[in-house]
């Protein structure tokens, strides 16, 4: 039986009798095909991914398992459609925390049409596409203080600048409750989440490594999902509580287009935009850390 993913944060969603993905309990993620040709044009880059012999290995991981396409009851009831069946990212964590970072300093790319760049360009332009080279596009956050979902509200979302921006990247690994706008993101779990050998930043830095020398495709439009599951850091003092299990997925492959041996300039600028938000909350927590440390050690 298929179902509406419980943990989808951006995108077009299966929600009043609209055409959006399904999700199995096997762990699969069904993705229809968009019309105007787009949903052809991600089922052909996961072919030719899955089968290009020059993506190594390493970098697999951090693109969901493509299993084809198949034609399964469409969300908005219009009967059987093709869906792209994907591995379900979140299926292994019980409260995931989610957030989708779309990467580029413009969505828009040469030869669209006009309509559509307009539609880009504006949204680039309002959102911190263009002045920081990603937007945050959705996230949810498990909040421990009332056990449950928080879900950042879209049209505030896409109405960040900067400072919202950065905030919405603290919150994101903070204990405190994000519903509390008053208060500041404590940023308990971003040594465990963003930090250290497996975190975030680690991961992002690997796909930096191969975005600055891949030339085979042109992420136009895709997203960085980053996952984890902050129960899991909360419990680690437990016996046999599991690890954090922090991780980077890319998603939305329906404008990427053949590299054609040309650098992703607009992917990998925008992503080093992002490391850089990322290094410097790991770096500001640190330097408070240490101060709080000598604060006490001279007795204050
Ligand atoms: O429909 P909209 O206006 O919400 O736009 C969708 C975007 O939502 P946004 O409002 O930017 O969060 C949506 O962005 P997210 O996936 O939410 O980051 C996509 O860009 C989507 O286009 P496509 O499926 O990648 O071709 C966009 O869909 P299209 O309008 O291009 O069909
Ligand atoms: N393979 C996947 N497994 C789990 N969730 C996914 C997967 N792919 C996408 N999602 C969820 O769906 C959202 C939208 O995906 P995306 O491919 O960008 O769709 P759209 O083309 O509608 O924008 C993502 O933000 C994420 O929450």
């Amino acid at each position: 039986m298929l179902k509406v993913p419980e943990h989808q944060v951006a995108g077009h969603i299966a929600s009043d009798g609209k055409l959006g993905p399904l999700v199995d309990d096997q762990g699969r993620f069904f993705k229809p095909l968009q019309g105007d040709s787009r949903g052809q044009h991600e089922a052909k880059f996961y072919e030719s991914f899955t089968s290009n012999k020059k993506v190594p290995d390493h970098i697999r991981r951090y693109f969901p398992v493509y299993h084809g396409t198949q034609l399964v009851e469409a969300s908005d009831g219009s009967g059987k459609l093709p869906h792209l069946v994907l591995d379900d990212v979140v299926f292994v964590y019980s409260n995931p925390s989610v957030m989708d970072v779309k990467i580029g300093s413009r969505t828009w790319y040469p030869d669209v049409s006009e309509e559509y760049f307009k539609k880009c360009i504006k949204k680039d332009r309002q959102t911190t596409t263009v002045s920081l080279g990603f937007r945050v596009s959705g996230f949810k956050i498990f909040d421990h203080q009332e056990s449950s979902f928080w879900r950042a509200e879209k049209k505030l979302v896409l109405g960040y600048n900067a400072n919202g921006a950065r905030l919405a990247l603290r919150n994101f690994v903070s204990s405190n409750s994000p519903a509390d706008s008053n208060s500041t993101p404590n940023c308990a779990f971003v040594s465990e989440v963003y930090g250290g050998s497996n975190g975030i930043l680690a991961q992002l830095l690997e796909l930096k490594d191969w975005f600055e020398s891949q030339t085979l495709y042109h992420f136009n439009s895709c997203s960085i999902l980053m996952i984890f599951e902050n129960e899991s850091i909360l419990m680690k003092e437990g016996d046999d509580a599991p690890a954090a299990r922090a991780q980077v997925k890319l998603v939305d492959f329906a404008h990427v287009l053949d590299g054609n041996g040309v650098i992703d300039h607009n992917f990998l600028g925008g992503l080093c935009s992002f490391i850089k938000f990322i290094k410097d909350i790991i770096q500001s927590v640190d330097k408070r850390d240490e101060t709080d440390t000598s604060l006490l050690e001279n007795g204050h």
